[in-house]
């Protein structure tokens, strides 16, 4: 991490604290034009959620800020340096996985740090860590074709966290999964921000995943994707689930967010 990472928040304005800084960021493929202008501020330690119609370009917008894609104008500042490409800084969990099938769970989780020229025995210690928090312990030498998509999706995201990056891009990491494990899942996600303290960038086609889980929300307007509105979801993490799921200030933010989507769906 640069040492400009590691500046102080001022006291009263966290939200200061930007790891990742989209200024200006539209993308034009080919006669499509998918974002226009978009100028957004990722707080570091914070999970923030891009929201938006079918085809706003949410994932666009991920890619270029992994690097993944170049934008047609702006720039993405992550930790103060401008991207030009991908970065141990930046990790990124495929919607499809993107799992070697020709791995073991141990050398896909460890593979971020193979290519990096990490020694053998302290990539297996690793590894072997994010593989018990993610709940795979025992499946250490089983193949992705062994697995379900649920354990396929947590090899994903347990290769994401060996890197160790600051920044975690995750593009609908659930959507793969059936219901009940889409929420055993989310939970796990939020211990997972807490006792990793890195920066999340998510995205979902759920407005209910995305205000149980986020920080903070992005939503985009149809294509071109522009920010239309941000929220902060007020959620008391210290309560169970399903308080949470009953809770009136999380009813609320889920039926607001639907009131602004539901115009672009009519
Ligand atoms: N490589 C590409 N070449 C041409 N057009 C593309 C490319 N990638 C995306 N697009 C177009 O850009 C727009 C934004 O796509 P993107 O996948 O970023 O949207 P999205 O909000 O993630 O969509 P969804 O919610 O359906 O996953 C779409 O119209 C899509 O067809």
């Amino acid at each position: 991490m640069s040492q400009a990472a590691l500046r102080q928040p001022p006291a009263t304005e966290a939200t200061n604290d930007a790891i990742v800084e989209v200024r200006g960021v539209s993308k034009i493929y080919g006669d499509v034009e998918a974002l226009r202008n978009i100028e957004l501020s990722f707080a570091r330690g914070k999970l923030t959620t891009l929201l938006g119609p079918s085809g706003c370009g949410k994932t666009t917008l991920l890619k270029i800020i992994a690097g993944l894609v170049p934008a047609t104008s702006g720039e993405i500042r992550v930790n103060d340096r401008v991207v030009t490409g991908p970065g141990p800084e930046r990790a990124f969990v495929f919607q499809d996985f993107a799992l070697m099938p020709w791995a073991t769970v141990m050398r896909n989780v460890g593979f971020g740090l193979e290519l990096r020229g990490v020694r053998e025995a302290e990539r297996k210690r690793v590894a072997q860590h994010y593989i018990d928090q993610v709940g795979l312990s025992g499946f250490e030498n089983k193949y992705p074709h062994e697995l379900s998509g649920g354990m396929k999706q947590r090899v994903g995201i347990a290769r994401a966290f060996a890197v160790d990056a600051d920044v975690l891009l995750m593009d609908e990491p659930f959507s793969a999964v059936d219901e009940q494990n889409r929420r055993k899942f989310q939970e796990d996600l939020l211990k997972l921000v807490e006792i990793e303290k890195k920066t999340f960038l998510f995205v979902t086609h759920s407005i209910e995943e995305a205000v149980y889980v986020s920080d903070r929300i992005v939503l985009l307007s149809p294509r071109p994707g522009r920010v239309s509105q941000i929220i902060d979801p007020k959620i008391d993490r210290t309560a169970t689930p399903d308080e949470i799921r009953r809770d009136p200030g999380y009813l609320d933010t889920v039926e607001n967010i639907w009131d602004g989507l539901r115009h672009y769906a009519e």
